[in-house]
């Protein structure tokens, strides 16, 4: 999120008349003189972003149920490993979390009926604030403002205070419900990532003030495209909160960088994939690593993802947790920020990282 400001803009319909004037991806995707991609879609990419290949090694899975196990043992062992995979990765495939997979459908299946309403009940919640609980629009490349990126979305706010749509009819009561469980199973694995890093259990829970932590829930459309090469469905990026949960109609496209390349994401069915984001990468005073990813289109298949970054509250001040700080050897590489002046960065469509960082770790 921090490479991209997005909101419902104004394509410029001169090489084909059929496009209609202010559109999204799906609009533009059903008119029917849609042969090429218009030119305003096609991406650049930034400097040294290469294509991805298959992952050379195994893409770490940690097994929730092993987390809250009674035996500490068994704890302990996956705490190491998720150490590790915060550590060297950034990123990992969180299996046995207990959300039961109807739920999942019935919130990918939700997103799908939105995205299928008619474009002026969507457009109702078209806006280019930021801080508008609930949001729709399409993706805009943000380093050159007028080329757009090959995805429609819809935010919404979630958490401390619940928003969400009335329509279509039961997908409020899904979302809720999944965003309630997907929170609960981050707020665990925050207890074991503050162990991981050599803190009190309960200190991530409490200097984040994750009772009233903000948590978005963001559905990303990328509907098929006639060619996929030349577009990106989001522009590599890293997220602003602490861990995003992200699953996908099993369409894949997800692709995250590791050591200086990139690779495909084949997800375990039924897992969540989390990354680690911006304010851990504080809090862990760059222990941790906030991970680059993109997700990329193809020609067959619309993709439906939900991410959902779960952050600090929006009044907390973030800053690197006092025991990972040694004023000689490791000091502080990030000044303390407000999370929510932080999320209003975004709108200068800057890794917003680069505001805060005192020194390059
Ligand atoms: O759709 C995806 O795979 C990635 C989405 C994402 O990174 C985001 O919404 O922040
Ligand atoms: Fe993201």
């Amino acid at each position: 999120m921090a490479a991209a400001t997005q909101g419902l803009v104004q394509t410029s319909p001169e090489n084909n008349p059929h496009v209609p004037k202010r559109t999204t991806v799906k609009a533009l995707v059903e008119s029917p003189a849609l042969t090429s991609i218009p030119s305003n879609y096609s991406y650049t990419r930034y400097p040294n972003e290469s294509d991805a290949s298959d992952p050379d090694e195994k893409i770490p899975t940690i097994d929730f149920s092993l987390l809250t196990s009674r035996d500490p043992l068994q704890r302990s062992k996956v705490i190491q490993d998720l150490n590790k995979a915060c550590q060297d990765w950034g990123f990992f495939m969180l299996v046995n979390h207990g959300v039961p997979e109807s739920l999942l459908k019935a919130v990918l299946d939700g997103c799908k009926e939105f995205f299928n309403l008619p474009m002026e009940e969507k457009m109702k919640f078209a806006d280019k604030d930021i801080w508008k609980p609930i949001r729709f629009g399409t993706g805009v490349d943000v380093k050159v403002e007028k080329f757009f990126t090959w995805r429609d979305f819809l935010k919404v706010f979630v958490h401390p205070q619940f928003h969400f749509l009335n329509e279509p009819k039961g997908f409020s009561e899904v979302s809720g419900e999944y965003c309630k469980r997907t929170r609960e199973v981050a707020r665990e694995l925050l207890l074991a990532i503050s162990e991981a890093l050599g803190l009190e259990e309960n200190y991530i829970e409490k200097a984040m003030d994750l009772e009233s932590g903000f948590q978005l829930f963001a559905a990303n459309l990328y509907p098929r495209c006639p060619q996929p090469e030349l577009v990106m469905g989001i522009p590599a990026h890293t997220d602003h909160g602490l861990l995003t949960f992200l699953i996908e109609n099993e369409i894949g496209g997800l692709q995250i960088e590791h050591n200086g390349k990139w690779f495909r994401v084949n997800p375990l069915p039924n897992s969540f994939l989390v990354n680690t984001a911006d304010h851990l990468q504080v809090l862990s005073n760059g222990k941790y690593k906030s991970i680059r990813h993109r997700a990329v289109v193809n020609n067959k298949d619309t993709r439906i993802s939900i991410a959902v970054p779960h952050g600090p509250s929006l009044d907390t001040v973030v800053s690197p947790a006092p025991k990972l700080v040694e004023s000689e050897s490791h000091p502080a590489a990030y000044m303390p920020m407000k999370y929510k002046d932080y999320l209003n960065l975004q709108l200068d469509g800057k890794p917003c990282l680069d505001h805060n960082q005192l020194t390059f770790t």
